[in-house]
């Protein structure tokens, strides 16, 4: 048996799937992105006159893709210390990489109690994003 998790506090599903969908002590969360909940802007992003995007700053995506996570693990009943296995897609990993590294170690300063991690460059993402996070966290007692 499991249980499918939506909230209000991360940014709406693109297509027909919960944020997160608890199995036993694992939480499996989908994709998410740096997308504001409510408003669906992505931080930083600027656009030309006929919408196409202009630029982007990576650093306001980590930052907020990473506020979104914690979102959807508080929804959830869980908390950040709880991410276990972590998969980041960049679509300009040559460009966004060291950027979006640094971040990370601010949010995992540990490294005995950080996440694995799995970075992939890839070609896009379904929305205008540069960085998509796909988190697994265990709810099970730790011993670190
Ligand atoms: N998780 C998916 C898309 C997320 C996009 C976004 O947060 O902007 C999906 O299509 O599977």
């Amino acid at each position: 048996m499991s249980e499918a998790i939506r909230t209000d506090t991360a940014p709406r599903p693109v297509g027909a799937y919960p944020h997160a969908r608890r199995v036993g002590d694992l939480l499996f969360l989908s994709g998410i992105g740096p997308r504001t909940p409510g408003s669906d802007a992505i931080p930083g992003n600027e656009y030309f006159a006929d919408g196409r995007l202009r630029r982007y700053d990576i650093a306001a995506q980590t930052h907020s893709v990473f506020a979104n996570v914690r979102a959807v693990l508080e929804a959830s009943g869980a908390r950040w210390e709880d991410l276990v296995d972590v998969t980041v897609y960049l679509t300009d990993i040559a460009r966004d990489f060291k950027a979006y590294n640094a971040i990370w170690a601010e949010h995992f300063p540990d490294i005995d109690t950080a996440p694995c991690r799995t970075t992939l460059g890839i070609t896009a993402l379904p929305t205008p994003i540069a960085i998509e996070l796909k988190c697994v966290a265990s709810l099970a007692p730790r011993k670190d």
